[in-house]
């Protein structure tokens, strides 16, 4: 098995510390980036991922692909589409991820690719991967517990389904499943970008990964690390969370 790094938050190049994969077979993506709006240069950034996740798939393998931000999810679920299935997505996140350009108040395009997929501002990603976009059935949102207003509106009308991780109920289909690393409470989880409190432990989110693997339904796995640089001893966890992640 082996795990494919794009070592990148959006356009920004992450130094190798940000991924403590030792011990596991890596293959990194670092194409050139164009110049260009960032959405343009993410575009560039995803190709080769897009690619790559078709490429491994049609050779009979499950794509596990490793990134610093939540936008990769994209480039990943158009890869398996390009390979020909049609997978459902499950996503694990503290975050809802379903802002459009217009209701995000940050701007910050992270909080945008769920909603992305389920079909808003497809001009900007999806179009230019040949992403599908999705109904909104066919996705499930695990333990997302930070909403914006505009999030938990949408989402109070939407029908895509909301649970915790002991209690993922899976769409139908093959499975996209897509775990940003914040969905583990930030008590546990040192250094994220994103911080948020009184989620599910380290130990509740791997077994619930592990549940979903062992359904034998998992196209493909797609691991966001929205996280600083490492301090301290903040590598001893997140080598132990990226190798289980990736063996589950
Ligand atoms: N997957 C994440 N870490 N998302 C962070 C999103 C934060 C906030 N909702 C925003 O849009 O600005």
């Amino acid at each position: 098995m082996n795990v494919t790094l794009l070592p990148y938050h959006q356009d920004e190049r992450l130094p190798d510390a940000s991924f403590p994969l030792s011990g596991l077979d890596v293959v990194p993506v670092t194409p050139d980036l164009p110049d260009g709006d960032v959405w343009q240069r993410v575009a560039a950034l995803f190709e080769p991922v897009v690619a790559e996740v078709a490429r491994q798939i049609d050779g009979g393998s499950m794509p596990r692909v490793v990134s610093g931000d939540c936008l990769t999810a994209e480039a990943v679920l158009a890869g398996v589409q390009k390979a020909g299935v049609d997978a459902s997505v499950v996503w694990f996140d503290a975050h809802g991820d379903v802002h459009t350009v217009d209701s995000s108040t940050s701007g910050y395009l992270g909080g945008m690719p769920l909603r992305q997929i389920l079909g808003a501002d497809t001009a900007l990603l999806p179009d230019r991967l040949g992403l599908r976009t999705l109904p909104e059935d066919r996705a499930v949102l695990v333990d997302a517990r930070d909403l914006d207003p505009a999030e938990a509106e949408f989402l109070a009308s939407s029908q895509v389904r909301r649970c915790p991780v002991d209690d993922v109920v899976l769409p139908p289909g093959p499975l996209l499943l897509h775990i940003d690393v914040d969905v583990i409470d930030a008590g546990e989880m040192p250094g994220l970008k994103f911080p948020v409190g009184g989620g599910p432990s380290y130990d509740a989110v791997v077994a619930s990964v592990r549940r979903i693997m062992a359904t034998g339904r998992v196209a493909a796995l797609d691991v966001a690390c929205p996280w600083h640089p490492p301090e301290g001893d903040d590598d001893a966890v997140r080598t132990r969370l990226l190798k289980d992640l990736l063996t589950a």
